[in-house]
Protein backbone atom coordinates (compact mmCIF):
# COMPACT_ATOMS: atom_id res chain seq x y z
CA UNK A 1 0.00 0.00 0.00
CA UNK A 2 1.45 3.30 -1.35
CA UNK A 3 -0.86 6.03 0.60
CA UNK A 4 -1.65 4.97 4.28
CA UNK A 5 -5.27 3.40 4.74
CA UNK A 6 -7.44 5.40 6.44
CA UNK A 7 -9.41 3.92 9.66
CA UNK A 8 -12.27 5.38 11.64
CA UNK A 9 -14.05 4.31 14.69
CA UNK A 10 -17.04 4.82 16.03
CA UNK A 11 -16.97 4.14 19.63
CA UNK A 12 -14.33 3.13 22.04
CA UNK A 13 -12.61 0.27 20.98
CA UNK A 14 -9.85 -1.50 22.98
CA UNK A 15 -6.18 -0.22 22.46
CA UNK A 16 -4.97 -4.10 21.85
CA UNK A 17 -6.84 -3.79 19.05
CA UNK A 18 -6.33 -0.53 17.30
CA UNK A 19 -2.76 -1.20 18.03
CA UNK A 20 -2.46 -4.01 15.46
CA UNK A 21 -3.06 -1.24 13.07
CA UNK A 22 0.76 -0.70 11.22
CA UNK A 23 2.15 2.36 9.90
CA UNK A 24 0.28 1.63 6.75
CA UNK A 25 -2.96 2.66 8.20
CA UNK A 26 -3.94 6.19 10.55
CA UNK A 27 -6.41 6.12 12.62
CA UNK A 28 -8.85 9.14 12.43
CA UNK A 29 -12.21 9.51 14.47
CA UNK A 30 -12.56 12.61 12.46
CA UNK A 31 -12.17 11.04 9.24
CA UNK A 32 -14.66 11.82 6.56
CA UNK A 33 -14.07 9.65 4.46
CA UNK A 34 -12.33 6.51 5.94
CA UNK A 35 -11.36 3.05 4.20
CA UNK A 36 -12.68 1.08 7.05
CA UNK A 37 -14.93 1.54 10.03
CA UNK A 38 -14.13 -0.15 13.59
CA UNK A 39 -17.52 0.07 15.95
CA UNK A 40 -19.34 -1.55 18.39
CA UNK A 41 -22.88 -0.45 19.12
CA UNK A 42 -22.97 2.39 17.25
CA UNK A 43 -26.00 3.19 14.97
CA UNK A 44 -25.46 3.48 11.30
CA UNK A 45 -27.95 3.30 10.00
CA UNK A 46 -28.82 7.35 9.43
CA UNK A 47 -25.12 7.76 8.03
CA UNK A 48 -24.35 7.87 4.27
CA UNK A 49 -21.32 5.43 3.69
CA UNK A 50 -18.36 7.43 1.91
CA UNK A 51 -17.24 7.30 -0.66
CA UNK A 52 -13.81 5.28 0.17
CA UNK A 53 -15.57 2.88 2.82
CA UNK A 54 -14.77 -0.62 1.76
CA UNK A 55 -15.60 -2.86 5.03
CA UNK A 56 -17.15 -2.17 8.30
CA UNK A 57 -16.00 -4.46 11.61
CA UNK A 58 -18.18 -4.83 14.35
CA UNK A 59 -16.37 -5.66 17.54
CA UNK A 60 -19.04 -7.74 18.98
CA UNK A 61 -21.83 -10.27 17.44
CA UNK A 62 -24.91 -8.17 16.80
CA UNK A 63 -24.97 -6.34 13.61
CA UNK A 64 -28.30 -4.90 13.38
CA UNK A 65 -27.07 -1.25 14.04
CA UNK A 66 -25.76 -1.59 10.62
CA UNK A 67 -27.97 -1.19 7.53
CA UNK A 68 -26.44 -4.74 5.92
CA UNK A 69 -28.55 -4.26 2.60
CA UNK A 70 -27.02 -1.20 1.67
CA UNK A 71 -23.70 -2.01 2.61
CA UNK A 72 -24.23 -5.42 0.57
CA UNK A 73 -25.61 -3.23 -2.66
CA UNK A 74 -22.38 -1.13 -1.98
CA UNK A 75 -20.26 -3.63 -2.11
CA UNK A 76 -19.00 -2.79 1.50
CA UNK A 77 -17.93 -6.16 3.42
CA UNK A 78 -19.47 -5.92 7.33
CA UNK A 79 -17.49 -8.14 9.82
CA UNK A 80 -18.21 -9.13 13.33
CA UNK A 81 -16.52 -11.28 15.49
CA UNK A 82 -18.21 -14.63 16.60
CA UNK A 83 -17.76 -15.99 20.11
CA UNK A 84 -15.27 -13.38 20.66
CA UNK A 85 -17.27 -12.09 23.29
CA UNK A 86 -19.16 -15.07 24.40
CA UNK A 87 -17.93 -15.64 27.78
CA UNK A 88 -18.09 -12.55 29.13
CA UNK A 89 -22.15 -12.47 28.40
CA UNK A 90 -22.85 -15.80 29.48
CA UNK A 91 -20.94 -15.21 33.22
CA UNK A 92 -23.70 -12.16 33.01
CA UNK A 93 -26.43 -13.93 32.28
CA UNK A 94 -25.56 -16.93 35.06
CA UNK A 95 -24.76 -13.78 37.28
CA UNK A 96 -27.89 -12.80 36.92
CA UNK A 97 -29.97 -15.91 37.02
CA UNK A 98 -28.43 -16.86 40.07
CA UNK A 99 -29.06 -13.13 41.82
CA UNK A 100 -32.51 -12.41 40.43
CA UNK A 101 -33.67 -15.83 41.59
CA UNK A 102 -32.35 -15.07 45.21
CA UNK A 103 -33.81 -11.65 45.10
CA UNK A 104 -30.06 -10.21 45.50
CA UNK A 105 -31.14 -7.04 43.41
CA UNK A 106 -34.20 -6.12 45.51
CA UNK A 107 -32.78 -7.50 48.93
CA UNK A 108 -29.51 -4.38 47.65
CA UNK A 109 -31.99 -2.15 47.26
CA UNK A 110 -33.78 -2.66 50.78
CA UNK A 111 -31.31 -2.46 52.67
CA UNK A 112 -29.83 0.81 51.17
CA UNK A 113 -33.18 2.37 52.74
CA UNK A 114 -32.10 1.43 56.25
CA UNK A 115 -28.78 3.76 56.09
CA UNK A 116 -30.21 6.13 58.33
CA UNK A 117 -31.32 3.88 61.14
CA UNK A 118 -28.14 3.65 63.30
CA UNK A 119 -27.34 0.60 65.68
CA UNK A 120 -30.59 -0.77 64.77
CA UNK A 121 -29.38 -2.04 61.29
CA UNK A 122 -28.57 -5.67 62.24
CA UNK A 123 -31.88 -6.08 63.77
CA UNK A 124 -33.99 -4.31 61.03
CA UNK A 125 -32.07 -6.99 58.79
CA UNK A 126 -32.72 -9.77 60.58
CA UNK A 127 -36.62 -8.78 60.53
CA UNK A 128 -36.64 -8.09 57.16
CA UNK A 129 -35.08 -10.47 55.54
CA UNK A 130 -37.71 -12.82 55.09
CA UNK A 131 -39.00 -10.84 52.12
CA UNK A 132 -36.16 -11.55 49.94
CA UNK A 133 -36.38 -15.17 50.16
CA UNK A 134 -35.20 -16.83 46.44
CA UNK A 135 -35.33 -20.09 45.05
CA UNK A 136 -32.28 -22.50 44.21
CA UNK A 137 -31.89 -22.95 40.61
CA UNK A 138 -30.51 -26.12 41.09
CA UNK A 139 -33.32 -28.60 39.76
CA UNK A 140 -35.37 -26.31 37.94
CA UNK A 141 -35.80 -25.87 34.50
CA UNK A 142 -33.96 -23.83 32.08
CA UNK A 143 -34.81 -22.75 28.31
CA UNK A 144 -32.61 -21.48 26.74
CA UNK A 145 -33.78 -19.98 22.61
CA UNK A 146 -30.71 -19.77 20.43
CA UNK A 147 -28.00 -22.40 20.79
CA UNK A 148 -25.16 -20.16 19.24
CA UNK A 149 -21.96 -19.13 21.34
CA UNK A 150 -23.66 -17.32 24.02
CA UNK A 151 -26.48 -20.06 24.53
CA UNK A 152 -24.90 -22.94 23.67
CA UNK A 153 -22.19 -21.82 27.03
CA UNK A 154 -24.99 -20.79 29.14
CA UNK A 155 -26.91 -23.87 28.81
CA UNK A 156 -23.99 -26.24 29.21
CA UNK A 157 -22.88 -24.53 32.54
CA UNK A 158 -26.77 -24.43 33.50
CA UNK A 159 -26.39 -28.20 32.92
CA UNK A 160 -23.58 -28.32 35.43
CA UNK A 161 -25.18 -25.76 38.02
CA UNK A 162 -27.82 -28.86 38.38
CA UNK A 163 -30.57 -27.16 36.00
CA UNK A 164 -32.58 -29.39 33.56
CA UNK A 165 -32.02 -27.04 30.09
CA UNK A 166 -33.99 -27.48 27.24
CA UNK A 167 -32.78 -25.94 24.10
CA UNK A 168 -34.17 -24.64 20.93
CA UNK A 169 -32.48 -23.58 17.56
CA UNK A 170 -33.77 -24.59 14.20
CA UNK A 171 -30.40 -23.15 12.75
CA UNK A 172 -27.56 -24.51 15.00
CA UNK A 173 -24.56 -24.42 13.22
CA UNK A 174 -22.89 -28.46 13.58
CA UNK A 175 -20.17 -26.54 15.51
CA UNK A 176 -22.26 -25.85 18.50
CA UNK A 177 -24.44 -29.04 18.20
CA UNK A 178 -20.96 -30.99 18.77
CA UNK A 179 -20.22 -28.48 21.39
CA UNK A 180 -23.66 -29.20 23.45
CA UNK A 181 -24.09 -31.30 26.33
CA UNK A 182 -25.76 -34.29 25.97
CA UNK A 183 -27.66 -33.55 29.26
CA UNK A 184 -29.20 -30.34 26.99
CA UNK A 185 -32.48 -31.80 25.91
CA UNK A 186 -32.91 -30.41 21.91
CA UNK A 187 -36.94 -29.31 21.37
CA UNK A 188 -38.19 -29.01 18.09
CA UNK A 189 -40.91 -26.43 19.02
CA UNK A 190 -40.38 -23.12 20.59
CA UNK A 191 -43.79 -23.99 22.51
CA UNK A 192 -42.15 -26.82 24.56
CA UNK A 193 -39.84 -23.89 25.43
CA UNK A 194 -42.52 -21.95 26.68
CA UNK A 195 -44.56 -24.30 28.76
CA UNK A 196 -42.00 -26.15 30.36
CA UNK A 197 -39.13 -23.53 31.67
CA UNK A 198 -38.96 -21.56 34.99
CA UNK A 199 -36.51 -19.49 33.68
CA UNK A 200 -36.00 -18.66 29.97
CA UNK A 201 -33.08 -16.88 28.34
CA UNK A 202 -32.82 -15.80 24.57
CA UNK A 203 -29.56 -15.61 22.59
CA UNK A 204 -31.01 -14.92 19.03
CA UNK A 205 -30.13 -12.03 16.79
CA UNK A 206 -33.06 -9.62 16.19
CA UNK A 207 -34.31 -10.03 13.11
CA UNK A 208 -37.52 -9.26 11.09
CA UNK A 209 -38.86 -12.83 12.38
CA UNK A 210 -37.86 -12.41 15.90
CA UNK A 211 -38.65 -9.01 16.49
CA UNK A 212 -40.93 -8.89 19.51
CA UNK A 213 -41.08 -12.71 19.80
CA UNK A 214 -42.35 -12.41 23.36
CA UNK A 215 -45.39 -11.09 23.83
CA UNK A 216 -48.73 -11.45 25.13
CA UNK A 217 -49.51 -14.64 23.10
CA UNK A 218 -46.21 -16.52 24.28
CA UNK A 219 -46.72 -15.15 27.83
CA UNK A 220 -50.01 -17.16 27.74
CA UNK A 221 -48.23 -20.27 27.04
CA UNK A 222 -45.90 -19.52 29.64
CA UNK A 223 -46.01 -21.23 33.72
CA UNK A 224 -46.57 -18.62 35.65
CA UNK A 225 -44.08 -16.78 37.73
CA UNK A 226 -41.21 -17.40 34.70
CA UNK A 227 -38.09 -15.24 34.80
CA UNK A 228 -37.32 -14.14 31.67
CA UNK A 229 -33.65 -12.88 30.71
CA UNK A 230 -33.07 -10.63 27.44
CA UNK A 231 -29.44 -9.97 27.07
CA UNK A 232 -30.13 -10.04 22.98
CA UNK A 233 -31.91 -7.11 22.21
CA UNK A 234 -35.07 -5.17 23.66
CA UNK A 235 -36.53 -5.04 20.83
CA UNK A 236 -37.61 -9.02 21.17
CA UNK A 237 -39.82 -8.52 23.66
CA UNK A 238 -43.02 -6.75 23.23
CA UNK A 239 -42.74 -3.82 26.47
CA UNK A 240 -46.49 -3.34 27.25
CA UNK A 241 -47.15 -6.84 26.80
CA UNK A 242 -44.41 -7.05 29.41
CA UNK A 243 -45.58 -4.44 31.55
CA UNK A 244 -48.79 -6.44 31.97
CA UNK A 245 -47.19 -9.90 32.25
CA UNK A 246 -45.39 -8.45 35.15
CA UNK A 247 -48.11 -6.64 36.52
CA UNK A 248 -50.20 -10.13 36.40
CA UNK A 249 -47.38 -12.55 38.13
CA UNK A 250 -47.60 -14.73 34.72
CA UNK A 251 -43.51 -13.28 34.70
CA UNK A 252 -42.07 -13.07 38.12
CA UNK A 253 -39.20 -10.98 37.06
CA UNK A 254 -38.00 -9.65 33.46
CA UNK A 255 -33.70 -8.92 33.38
CA UNK A 256 -33.04 -6.82 30.56
CA UNK A 257 -29.26 -5.73 29.05
CA UNK A 258 -31.47 -3.39 26.89
CA UNK A 259 -33.77 -0.77 29.14
CA UNK A 260 -35.82 1.86 27.84
CA UNK A 261 -37.99 4.36 29.58
CA UNK A 262 -40.48 2.11 29.18
CA UNK A 263 -38.51 -1.41 31.00
CA UNK A 264 -37.00 1.31 33.39
CA UNK A 265 -40.47 1.68 35.28
CA UNK A 266 -41.96 -1.95 35.18
CA UNK A 267 -42.61 -3.65 38.49
CA UNK A 268 -40.49 -6.40 38.82
CA UNK A 269 -37.85 -5.53 35.63
CA UNK A 270 -34.31 -5.43 36.93
CA UNK A 271 -32.46 -3.27 34.23
CA UNK A 272 -29.09 -3.56 33.27
CA UNK A 273 -26.98 -0.82 31.53
CA UNK A 274 -26.05 -3.26 28.56
CA UNK A 275 -23.16 -4.62 30.11
CA UNK A 276 -23.42 -8.38 28.51
CA UNK A 277 -20.06 -7.76 26.41
CA UNK A 278 -18.54 -5.06 28.86
CA UNK A 279 -15.16 -7.14 30.68
CA UNK A 280 -12.13 -6.18 29.92
CA UNK A 281 -11.03 -9.54 28.24
CA UNK A 282 -14.48 -9.50 25.86
CA UNK A 283 -13.43 -5.69 24.84
CA UNK A 284 -10.01 -6.98 23.93
CA UNK A 285 -10.68 -10.54 22.21
CA UNK A 286 -13.46 -8.31 19.40
CA UNK A 287 -11.14 -5.49 19.09
CA UNK A 288 -8.25 -7.78 17.95
CA UNK A 289 -10.47 -10.32 16.16
CA UNK A 290 -12.24 -7.26 14.27
CA UNK A 291 -9.20 -5.31 13.28
CA UNK A 292 -7.24 -8.31 12.01
CA UNK A 293 -10.47 -9.36 10.39
CA UNK A 294 -10.72 -5.67 8.40
CA UNK A 295 -6.61 -5.19 7.75
CA UNK A 296 -6.80 -8.90 6.13
CA UNK A 297 -9.41 -7.87 3.75
CA UNK A 298 -8.13 -4.45 3.36
CA UNK A 299 -4.55 -5.71 2.37
CA UNK A 300 -5.15 -9.29 0.65
CA UNK A 301 -9.00 -8.98 -0.27
CA UNK A 302 -9.12 -12.25 2.16
CA UNK A 303 -12.65 -12.57 3.82
CA UNK A 304 -13.63 -14.29 7.41
CA UNK A 305 -16.51 -13.65 9.36
CA UNK A 306 -18.38 -11.40 7.17
CA UNK A 307 -22.38 -11.09 7.57
CA UNK A 308 -23.07 -9.87 4.01
CA UNK A 309 -20.36 -11.57 1.96
CA UNK A 310 -18.97 -14.98 1.89
CA UNK A 311 -15.99 -16.33 3.53
CA UNK A 312 -13.26 -16.41 0.66
CA UNK A 313 -9.38 -16.35 0.42
CA UNK A 314 -5.93 -17.28 -1.57
CA UNK A 315 -3.05 -17.72 0.08
CA UNK A 316 -1.11 -13.91 -0.37
CA UNK A 317 2.00 -14.60 -2.86
CA UNK A 318 2.40 -10.87 -3.41
CA UNK A 319 0.92 -11.09 -6.69
CA UNK A 320 -1.48 -8.58 -8.21
CA UNK A 321 -4.49 -9.45 -6.73
CA UNK A 322 -8.22 -8.54 -8.15
CA UNK A 323 -11.44 -9.13 -6.01
CA UNK A 324 -14.86 -8.49 -7.66
CA UNK A 325 -17.77 -8.85 -6.11
CA UNK A 326 -21.10 -9.56 -7.85
CA UNK A 327 -25.03 -11.20 -8.42
CA UNK A 328 -24.69 -14.46 -7.84
CA UNK A 329 -25.57 -15.02 -11.72
CA UNK A 330 -24.95 -17.60 -14.54
CA UNK A 331 -21.78 -16.66 -16.52
CA UNK A 332 -20.34 -13.99 -14.18
CA UNK A 333 -16.44 -15.42 -13.78
CA UNK A 334 -16.50 -16.31 -17.63
CA UNK A 335 -17.10 -12.78 -18.45
CA UNK A 336 -14.39 -11.44 -16.19
CA UNK A 337 -11.74 -13.73 -17.59
CA UNK A 338 -12.85 -12.81 -20.59
CA UNK A 339 -11.89 -9.22 -19.89
CA UNK A 340 -9.07 -9.80 -18.25
CA UNK A 341 -8.06 -11.83 -21.59
CA UNK A 342 -8.79 -8.45 -23.31
CA UNK A 343 -6.49 -6.96 -21.31
CA UNK A 344 -3.39 -9.27 -21.78
CA UNK A 345 -3.68 -10.63 -18.07
CA UNK A 346 -3.03 -14.43 -16.81
CA UNK A 347 -4.81 -15.85 -14.00
CA UNK A 348 -2.07 -17.40 -11.49
CA UNK A 349 -5.24 -18.92 -9.57
CA UNK A 350 -8.49 -18.38 -8.53
CA UNK A 351 -11.80 -18.64 -6.13
CA UNK A 352 -15.06 -17.81 -6.51
CA UNK A 353 -17.59 -18.11 -3.32
CA UNK A 354 -20.92 -17.06 -3.38
CA UNK A 355 -23.37 -16.32 -0.40
CA UNK A 356 -27.24 -15.99 -1.00
CA UNK A 357 -27.41 -13.77 -4.21
CA UNK A 358 -24.64 -12.25 -3.93
CA UNK A 359 -20.68 -13.62 -5.02
CA UNK A 360 -17.33 -13.15 -4.53
CA UNK A 361 -14.30 -13.60 -7.13
CA UNK A 362 -10.84 -13.27 -6.03
CA UNK A 363 -8.26 -13.62 -9.13
CA UNK A 364 -4.15 -13.64 -8.90
CA UNK A 365 -2.83 -12.31 -11.86
CA UNK A 366 0.52 -13.60 -13.23
CA UNK A 367 3.82 -12.03 -14.41
CA UNK A 368 5.40 -8.61 -14.19
CA UNK A 369 2.74 -6.48 -14.78
CA UNK A 370 2.79 -2.68 -14.48
CA UNK A 371 -0.02 -0.11 -13.58
CA UNK A 372 -0.85 0.56 -17.45
CA UNK A 373 -1.63 -2.72 -17.64
CA UNK A 374 -4.44 -2.39 -15.66
CA UNK A 375 -5.54 1.18 -16.97
CA UNK A 376 -9.00 1.01 -17.73
CA UNK A 377 -9.50 -2.00 -16.37
CA UNK A 378 -12.01 -1.72 -13.46
CA UNK A 379 -14.12 0.42 -15.25
CA UNK A 380 -14.85 -2.05 -18.17
CA UNK A 381 -15.29 -5.06 -15.37
CA UNK A 382 -17.76 -2.39 -14.25
CA UNK A 383 -19.58 -2.52 -17.12
CA UNK A 384 -20.62 -6.43 -16.75
CA UNK A 385 -23.87 -6.39 -15.78
CA UNK A 386 -24.04 -7.49 -12.34
CA UNK A 387 -20.96 -6.11 -11.16
CA UNK A 388 -21.24 -4.62 -8.06
CA UNK A 389 -17.34 -3.78 -6.87
CA UNK A 390 -14.33 -4.18 -8.10
CA UNK A 391 -10.40 -3.65 -6.07
CA UNK A 392 -6.84 -4.14 -7.65
CA UNK A 393 -4.44 -4.89 -4.70
CA UNK A 394 -1.20 -4.26 -5.34
N1 LIG B 1 -25.78 -8.14 25.84
C1 LIG B 1 -24.70 -8.05 25.10
O1 LIG B 1 -23.80 -7.27 25.38
C2 LIG B 1 -24.55 -8.93 23.90
C3 LIG B 1 -25.65 -9.29 23.18
N2 LIG B 1 -25.52 -10.13 22.11
C4 LIG B 1 -26.75 -10.51 21.41
O2 LIG B 1 -26.87 -11.93 21.47
C5 LIG B 1 -27.16 -12.45 20.19
C6 LIG B 1 -26.58 -13.84 20.08
O3 LIG B 1 -25.17 -13.77 20.12
P1 LIG B 1 -24.28 -15.05 19.78
O4 LIG B 1 -24.71 -16.22 20.57
O5 LIG B 1 -22.87 -14.61 19.86
O6 LIG B 1 -24.68 -15.26 18.26
P2 LIG B 1 -24.63 -16.61 17.40
O7 LIG B 1 -24.80 -16.20 15.99
O8 LIG B 1 -23.45 -17.44 17.77
O9 LIG B 1 -25.95 -17.39 17.88
C7 LIG B 1 -27.24 -17.04 17.55
C8 LIG B 1 -28.05 -18.32 17.45
O10 LIG B 1 -29.43 -17.97 17.34
C9 LIG B 1 -30.01 -18.94 16.48
N3 LIG B 1 -31.28 -18.42 15.99
C10 LIG B 1 -31.50 -17.50 15.02
N4 LIG B 1 -32.83 -17.29 14.89
C11 LIG B 1 -33.44 -18.08 15.81
C12 LIG B 1 -34.80 -18.30 16.16
N5 LIG B 1 -35.79 -17.66 15.54
N6 LIG B 1 -35.07 -19.19 17.15
C13 LIG B 1 -34.08 -19.85 17.79
N7 LIG B 1 -32.77 -19.69 17.48
C14 LIG B 1 -32.46 -18.81 16.50
C15 LIG B 1 -28.96 -19.17 15.40
O11 LIG B 1 -29.16 -20.41 14.75
C16 LIG B 1 -27.69 -19.17 16.24
O12 LIG B 1 -27.33 -20.49 16.64
C17 LIG B 1 -26.56 -11.42 19.21
O13 LIG B 1 -27.21 -11.46 17.97
C18 LIG B 1 -26.74 -10.12 19.94
O14 LIG B 1 -27.98 -9.55 19.58
C19 LIG B 1 -24.32 -10.63 21.73
C20 LIG B 1 -23.19 -10.28 22.41
C21 LIG B 1 -23.20 -9.35 23.51
O1 LIG C 1 -21.93 -7.89 20.60
C1 LIG C 1 -23.10 -7.52 20.77
O2 LIG C 1 -24.05 -7.88 20.07
C2 LIG C 1 -23.40 -6.60 21.87
O3 LIG C 1 -24.56 -6.33 22.16
C3 LIG C 1 -22.29 -5.96 22.60
O4 LIG C 1 -22.44 -4.59 22.40
P1 LIG C 1 -21.28 -3.57 22.82
O5 LIG C 1 -20.09 -3.93 21.98
O6 LIG C 1 -21.04 -3.82 24.30
O7 LIG C 1 -21.83 -2.22 22.54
Amino acid sequence: MSKKTTVKTLNAISEKGLSLLTEDYQLDEQADNPEGIVLRSYNMHDMTFPSNLKAIARAGAGVNNIPLDRATEEGIVVFNTPGANANAVKELVLTSLMASSRQIFDGIMWVKTLADQGADVPKLVEQGKKQFVGKEISGKTLGVIGLGAIGARVANDAVELGMDVIGYDPFISIDMAWNLSRAVQRVLDIQEVFEKADYITMHIPLTDDTKEMFNKDTFKVMKDNVYILNFSRGELVHDDDMKQALEDGVVGKYITDFPNAKTLTMKHAIPIPHLGASSEESEENCAIMAVRQLMDYLETGNIKNSVNFPDAALPYRGHKRLTAFHKNIPNMVGQITSVLSNFNLNIADMTNRSYKEHAYTLIDLEGDINDADFMGLEDKLMTIDGMIMTRVIQ
